[in-house]
């Protein structure tokens, strides 16, 4: 039985979409039932707040499973006692705190510090078979399209649309675009599928995959492992795209198979009877096709400030006096300045300060063999101040230290970490010094990413190893092994992995009886788990207050300064940077927005105002911005973003194009984002805001006047529902809940055809209180 019935061939997008649909309204907007929820402490804390104001509870707490993992120090936990104790900082306590404290009032099963399977949500979700084939996995991070690795429609979100998620079980979403890149033949010894996506990034850009569904296919992708696949689709976001995904095979099957939380017995052949549906049908349609042929690839790197800023790792930093294109020209300089480049210097000679091997990208143990098998016998370059190695989780921090790769590392002077985010993102004390140069393994390059003024370049972890060994960058394929016992650069599973993995679990559980099998163990264990349904239902919700109606300003017409912004690929790190999303409310961000941009600091180290737009008069109270470029607020799913400009004053954004989530967030906070073409936006639009002429946004109307009434622009695209939505003020939640009758349809629905998705991660709600640390602490969050 399928909720709705679209006839022909369907790509393995249109398949898992249509197996999720709720309900599909008169405007076209669908609402989509969410099987799997995961959660961390930044993105989630302004959602239970919102739950707890308006009485409501988790809708399904056995779809959902949080962990710890931005904030984290990741300096060792063996002496670990407290929370309070172990991390320094106090606003990313206070973040860690709160998240403790929301698991243990809604019952959400939890990885919390003093939990060996704690870890980057990206890791952890697949590692314990929470993210399966043909679900619908979403996360307040961007990076949740690493999920789409197994087949599943996964994507980012933002913080209202987590708490719609944790109340309803469901998001309201459009359909997106069918695009396919299909990777030809194989690729060569030393190219990762790293290499892969950071060349495939650098042909498409960083907005090439905006508002589709990328699916790769193709030899090279059907060769790849698990892991390597996780780290393509972890990057799909980058090329801007809703989602990436890879259709599920045996490599698949294998990767989930006896995994804690995978379907077992009869419920697991039912599930891979289905699994195997879910490919692309012959002849299905494609928006877009793009080719690439995996021989043409060799090991590549970042240069610049955007992911799409690739290179071959033979190429030399590219010279702006041959590019004519002046936004694309002033955008170089202005890279090339940050990252204190010369052009035409051949990237082979850059020499580097730092190395870090961690992130949700490539921090899985396949990563660290490959890096370990560089390093191995060797030692860390003199001009290399520091070298770190952070795996994704505590399970594959446990399996590389049985296979002895911490001792390899630390041999070579490389530092051996706990698992966190760490250094991607340096919202943990783990960041570079102003100017440092960085040879990293995670997935985003931009301006203050790893710490203000740092300077990253990202690359395999292969690459980043050979770099912390030589000291500057180098071709893998040119590097002198030391020892030749190591695998180099293993790009095929493992078996061996798999075994490992398992002991790793079999010890987190009660030591099994003679005779007994993991697998009986297994469903034993879940014949004691009480039969859930909707688990939280009736829980009383700690701190809830009487339902309140949440409602927005209707939004109808907007005169308003507007500020001219000529630049492209506006990140959200740009727009409100990492040190102000250790808040856990939603207000009070104005401070913090284009902080780099807006402020320089003085020889005190006080800040002073630069000449950024917004310091300039009548900018200061604009309430519209016009944007040149194209992909404003692209990046990181921080709901923080919208919140800042909100703050500020701004009501609407004027772009060419947006990043996906950041268009999404927008509407839920009641600021109106414009896609209009660029040559518009220039003829019409920029004069004006340049000239300090305030604009009129006639929302019912759909156009844009200046002051005299003159139309601008006659028309632009919104969506009826969002529209609908801003006009009346009203809130997503309080209108999903009226379709409570649908959802209760589809839920019967799921529990019968979709059974093996029903588990969820109930075994750790059942589990909950009863598990030992493995630290051997008792700890308060376990
Ligand atoms: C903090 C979170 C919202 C953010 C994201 O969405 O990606 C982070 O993980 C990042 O990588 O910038
Ligand atoms: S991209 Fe970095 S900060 Fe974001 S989830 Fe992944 S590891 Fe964490």
């Amino acid at each position: 039985m399928s909720f709705t019935s679209s006839e022909g061939p369907k790509t393995l997008y249109d398949k898992v979409f249509e197996d999720h649909v709720v309900h599909k309204d008169e405007s076209g907007s669908y609402l989509l039932y969410i099987d799997r929820h995961l959660l961390h402490e930044v993105t989630s804390p302004q959602a239970f707040e919102g739950l707890k104001n308006a009485g409501r509870q988790v809708r399904r707490t056995n779809c959902t499973l949080a962990t710890v993992d931005h904030n984290i120090p990741t300096w060792s936990r063996k002496n670990f006692q407290s929370t309070e104790t172990f991390i320094k900082e106090q606003d990313s306590l206070l973040q860690v705190q709160t998240l403790n404290q929301n698991v243990k009032d809604f019952n959400v099963p939890y990885f919390g510090m003093t939990d060996a399977k704690q870890g980057i949500v990206h890791v952890i979700g697949p590692e314990q078979g929470f993210t399966l084939p043909g679900t619908t996995v979403v996360c307040g991070d961007s990076h949740t399209s690493t999920h789409g690795a197994f087949g599943a429609l996964a994507f980012g979100i933002g913080t209202s649309e987590v708490e719609h998620v944790l109340a309803t079980q469901t998001i309201i979403q459009a359909k997106s675009k069918n695009m396919r890149i299909l990777v030809n033949g194989k690729l060569t010894p030393g190219v990762t599928s790293k290499d892969l996506i950071l060349h495939i990034i650098g042909v498409i850009g960083t907005a090439g995959g905006t508002g589709c569904v990328i699916e790769f296919a193709g030899q090279a992708i059907e060769d790849l492992s698990m892991e390597a696949r996780m780290s393509m689709c972890n990057m799909a976001i980058e090329a801007g795209a809703r989602a990436g995904m890879i259709k599920p095979d045996d490599i698949t099957f294998e990767y989930i198979k006896g995994r804690p939380l995978a379907p077992k017995g009869a419920e697991w052949e039912k599930a891979v009877k289905y699994w195997r549906t879910l490919h692309t049908d012959d002849g299905a349609h494609f928006d877009y096709n793009i080719v690439v042929e995996a021989k043409d690839i060799i090991p590549t790197i970042t240069w610049g400030t955007s992911p799409q800023d690739a290179l071959p790792i033979n190429a030399s930093v590219p010279d702006p006096t041959n590019v004519t294109d002046p936004i694309k020209k002033s955008s170089m300089e202005r890279a090339l300045q940050y990252m204190g480049l010369k052009p035409n210097t051949p990237l082979k000679s850059i020499p580097i300060d730092k190395v870090f091997i961690g992130s949700c990208t490539n921090s899985r143990i396949e990563d660290l063999r490959a890096a370990a098998a560089v390093v191995k016998g060797q030692k860390k370059a003199q001009n290399v101040k520091l070298a770190m190695v952070v795996p994704g989780s505590g399970l594959v921090k446990q399996q590389a230290e049985k296979e002895g790769l911490d001792k390899i590392f630390e041999d070579a002077g490389f530092e051996w970490r706990e698992a966190g985010c760490s250094m991607c993102l340096g919202m943990n004390p783990d960041i570079l010094d102003p100017e440092e140069r960085c040879a990293s393994t995670s997935n985003r390059n931009f301006e203050g990413r790893q710490g203000a003024r740092s300077r990253t370049h990202l690359m395999s972890p292969a690459m980043a190893a050979a770099a912390g060994i030589v000291g500057h960058f180098m071709d893998i394929r040119e590097f002198q092994y030391k020892d030749n016992d190591v695998p180099k650069i293993s790009i095929e599973q493992d078996a061996q992995d798999k075994a490992l993995q398992d002991a790793v679990y079999q010890h987190e559980k009660e030591p099994l009886q003679q005779g007994e099998s993991l697998d009986e163990l297994e469903d034993d264990e879940q014949k004691d788990i009480p039969p859930e349904d909707h688990v939280t239902k009736e829980m009383p919700v700690k701190g809830a207050k009487a339902p309140v109606p949440s409602a927005m300003q209707p939004f109808l017409t907007l005169t308003g300064i507007a500020a001219p912004l000529d630049k492209a690929n506006v990140d959200t790190d740009a727009i409100i940077p990492k040190q102000f999303l250790k808040t856990i409310k939603r207000t009070g961000l104005k401070a913090g927005l284009f902080y780099e941009w807006r402020f320089v600091k003085d020889a005190n180290g006080k800040d002073q105002e630069t000449d950024f737009v917004l310091n300039v008069e009548p900018y200061r109270k604009a309430e519209i911005l016009v944007v040149t470029g194209d992909n404003f607020g692209c990046g990181s799913s921080r709901e923080h973003a919208p919140w800042a400009l909100k703050d500020f004053g701004i009501k609407s954004i004027i772009a060419p194009s947006f990043g996906d989530i950041f268009y999404n967030n927008s509407f839920k906070n009641g600021l109106l984002p414009i896609r209009l073409p660029q040559e518009v936006i220039l003829e019409k639009l920029y004069p004006l805001a340049k000239e300090g002429t305030p604009l009129t946004i006639d929302l019912p109307n759909q156009k844009i006047l200046d002051p005299q009434g003159n139309v601008l622009v006659d028309h632009f695209d919104v969506e009826d529902f969002r529209k609908h939505c801003l006009v009346n003020g009203l809130d997503d939640i309080g209108i999903t809940l009226q379709k409570e009758e649908f959802i209760q349809k589809y839920e019967a629905m799921r529990k019968d055809r979709f059974s093996f998705l029903e588990n969820g991660s109930k075994l750790y709600i059942a589990a909950r209180g009863t598990k030992k640390s493995p630290y051997g602490n008792t700890s308060q969050e376990w």
